[in-house]
């Protein structure tokens, strides 16, 4: 699945060009949808609207508000469809069916015995749905590429363009057998973010991810939808669709690496769970002419088939995907720790200076595994506490803590080791703690619901994030563990360099 992370700050907002103005008065009526166009979409107006009359309130609206399209995936409803609809599309005959599974509730099972190294899948180009689709509502999908949109904030249009016109849009089959509400942060509200994700740095980049979701539509509405409201109604183009628009791309398009890195939605393909324990992943075949993926295990008839949606920690897993693997079965895992430089530090001044000549705050976070840490925190860490005396290193330091930069980063100063030890070892702590406390809270924490519908999502919300807590916590006792081990055999080292010097000392008395 598609590098999620990187895509709205990289590729969305700063890449849209100025719209070239039209106003709803100079709006040709030529550009008005085809009667059967406006006839579709008026039925779908109506269920829209239906269905979020009286979802206006707060604490309800993230839980219960529907989306008029897609469907409830622990159910198998639509999947029947969907399966039809691909082989009469062009689909060939495959080895896997879409079957309830014990990972990820929907997935593909297989039906014959799968050999290791065998091409499975193959989903021919015309059933991709990329930024080149041919729109149901040619003139929406005009209007959008003349304004320059980039391809993620035009395929979430897209999909809710095509989703509106239901029964005639040609992906109908596709789009109801789509989660109605994918699991993603995005559904989160930021009360829920801050009472369940408080000792996780997932946290942050669920409000990044959620806002800039939000500026993006506030974006296209300002500039595009509100200039052609008969394209787009707010009816249909609103938030509450956007949100489930860009929870299907988070969790189901595809980066295509032999297609120059093209995203795309690939129905069918897009019905596999990840697993931690393979590496194999979709890419465009060139020789055959299709999405393929090549199996790196064997399988026998009804095991589920898996592929890898990429080396994502478990924090990034849940951020776009809404799962937590199971503990410890992720080797790619990894968490943020978050170090600061201390205010009351003599050089802090100079030392901010340092870090922000390198493109860096007071305040950095670095992945740590259950491996190690990077050597860019290392090097923060010797900055963080440096003695005014070494201040002729500050730069060096700060460069080599910025993994913009392609200076050395292996850099070392023996006579501060200790103490820039002591100093990840103390952040390390603290965020322990932090974890220690929301976890042993969780178990008596007031879930605040008023319906069973609701207890059985803040259940599930509160199980999530008990789940990212302890595996990021895991990692953490290991580099405790490790810290500590480390600052032992220096502290050993010394005094028997101590010891021996004390000996010395004695003998030459
Ligand atoms: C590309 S879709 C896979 C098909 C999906 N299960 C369905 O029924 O539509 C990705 C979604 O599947 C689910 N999923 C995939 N791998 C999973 C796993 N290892 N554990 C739990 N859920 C998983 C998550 O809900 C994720 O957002």
């Amino acid at each position: 699945m598609a590098e999620a992370s990187r895509i709205l700050h990289t590729t969305l907002i700063p890449n849209f060009s100025t719209p070239s103005h039209k106003t709803p008065s100079s709006y040709s009526p030529r550009s008005h949808p085809t009667a059967s166009h406006s006839s579709r979409r008026t039925t779908a107006l109506v269920r829209c609207s239906i269905s979020t009359v009286g979802d206006t309130s707060r604490t309800t609206s993230a839980a219960t508000r529907t989306i008029p399209w897609g469907c409830d995936v622990d159910s198998l409803e639509n999947a029947e469809a969907l399966q039809k609809w691909l082989s009469d599309s062009g689909l060939p005959p495959q080895k896997m069916a879409i079957e309830r599974v014990d990972v990820g509730e929907r997935g593909l099972v297989a039906l014959k015995n799968i050999r290791k190294g065998e091409k499975l899948l193959f989903v021919p180009p015309s059933l991709f749905i990329t930024a080149d689709s041919d729109w149901s509502c040619a003139e929406a999908g005009e209007v959008l590429k003349r304004n320059g949109v980039p391809d993620w904030p035009l395929l979430a249009t897209y999909l809710i363009s095509e989703a509106s016109f239901m029964k005639s849009s040609r992906w109908s089959s596709y789009i109801s057998a789509l989660p109605r509400q994918p699991y993603s942060l995005l559904y989160w509200t930021r009360a829920e973010l801050d009472k369940y994700l408080e000792a996780s740095q997932i946290r942050e980049r669920a409000i990044e991810r959620i806002n800039d979701v939000t500026g993006t539509y506030n974006d296209l509405r300002l500039r595009i939808f509100s200039q052609y409201p008969d394209l787009f109604p707010e009816e249909v183009f609103n938030m509450e669709t956007f949100k489930w628009s860009f929870g299907i791309l988070f969790s189901r398009l595809v980066r295509l690496p032999s297609m120059d890195g093209r995203v795309a939605l690939v129905p069918w393909a897009d019905m596999l769970n990840h697993s931690c324990e393979v590496e194999t992943f979709l890419d465009y075949d060139k020789s055959s002419k299709g999405v393929v993926f090549t199996t790196d295990r064997p399988y026998q008839p009804g095991e589920q088939v898996f592929i890898s949606y990429g080396k994502k920690s478990n924090g990034e897993l849940l951020l776009s995907y809404g799962f937590v693997p199971k503990e410890g079965t992720n080797p790619r895992d990894s968490v943020q720790l978050a170090l600061s430089l201390q205010k009351s530090d003599k050089c802090y001044k100079e030392k901010v200076e340092a870090l922000r000549k390198h493109g860096l705050s007071p305040s950095q976070c670095y992945p740590v595994q259950v491996t190690g840490w990077p050597l860019e925190l290392m090097a923060y860490a010797y900055l963080a506490v440096s003695p005014p005396s070494m201040n002729g290193k500050f730069d060096e330091m700060a460069a080599a803590a910025s993994n913009k930069t392609t200076s050395k980063k292996d850099i070392r100063f023996p006579e501060i080791e200790e103490e820039a030890l002591q100093f990840i070892l103390d952040s390390c702590e603290s965020s322990i703690s932090k974890y220690s406390r929301f976890i042993q809270q969780s178990g008596s924490m007031d879930l605040d619901v008023t319906s069973p519908k609701q207890l059985n999502r803040k259940l599930f919300l509160k199980q999530l994030a008990v789940d990212i807590c302890t595996s990021e916590r895991r990692i953490l006792f290991r580099s405790q563990y490790i810290l500590r081990r480390k600052l032992r055999d220096i502290r050993s080292g010394e005094l028997r360099a101590l010891n021996l010097f004390d000996g010395f000392r004695k003998l030459f008395k």
